[in-house]
């Protein structure tokens, strides 16, 4: 079943100070089947987090469609009203970006449920523990602000939080980049179980052999194609 359909999605950015207009890429058409796991590659600079964020909704779409079959019907996520995409975001699309954003005097097992609690769910904190433990955080932590926490630390609070709940959908941007092997073996069996369920996966990855053998297929951005 195909859950995502893009067709001629373009992004650029305009630099107000500058005047310029960067193009981040251009006309892009690619599917993806629920279950399948949709490699982004290419050189540094071409897009590939960019799309990630544009289909997130992060970014706004400069142009073409993004249609994304969800549970309550098809949306077009490049004209769907943000209060739409916020509800996508809770209950059927998911991001795991590079970097977790602490906030000030609340605790990595807060920050893990907080998805969970929003949804009224009393298990909410168990999951969490659960789940910063799958990702290998010293128990020590959990109740600790992770604002003072490693680059690799945060990344497993950042990994917890982002995939405390299902997804559909769900995009993952350099996850594994400040990952110990603990952590990025949890994130494999994690996103095998996803794959096995029906999620489908588009993911960027400097070193895609961390994936091995779950990535069904590539799409490659040019260069040449952003202009
Ligand atoms: N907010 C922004 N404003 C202006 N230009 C931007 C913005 N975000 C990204 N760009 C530009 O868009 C282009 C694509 O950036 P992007 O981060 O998507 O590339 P990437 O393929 O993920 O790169 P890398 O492999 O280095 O992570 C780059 O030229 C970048 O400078």
């Amino acid at each position: 079943m195909t859950l995502l359909d893009v067709r001629n999605l373009s992004k650029h950015f305009d630099v107000h100070h500058t005047g310029r207009r960067i193009p981040a890429f251009t006309q892009l058409t690619f599917q993806v089947q629920a279950g399948e796991f949709l490699l982004v590659a290419g050189p540094n600079g071409v897009g590939k987090s960019t799309l990630l964020r544009t289909l997130y909704r992060t970014y706004r779409p400069t142009g073409g469609q993004a249609l994304y079959h969800s549970l309550l019907g098809s949306i077009d996520l490049v004209r769907a009203a943000d209060v739409d995409i916020t509800l996508l975001r809770r209950r059927e699309v998911g991001m795991v970006s590079q970097f977790l954003r602490p906030r000030p005097r609340v605790t990595a097992v807060d920050l893990v449920a907080e998805p969970l609690l929003d949804d009224g769910r009393p298990d909410a904190h168990d999951q969490a523990k659960d789940l910063l433990g799958t990702f290998g955080l010293k128990r020590d932590l959990w109740t600790a602000y992770p604002s003072t926490f490693s680059g690799g630390e945060q990344q497993k609070v950042n990994l917890a939080r982002a995939l405390i709940l299902p997804a559909r959908l769900l995009l993952l941007d350099e996850p594994t980049a400040s990952l110990d092997a603990v952590a990025r073996t949890a994130l494999r069996e994690r996103l095998t179980q996803l794959k096995k369920d029906g999620t489908a996966l588009i993911g960027v990855f400097h070193h895609p052999e961390d994936m091995a053998g779950l990535i069904d297929r590539a799409l490659t951005l040019r260069a040449d194609a952003a202009g």
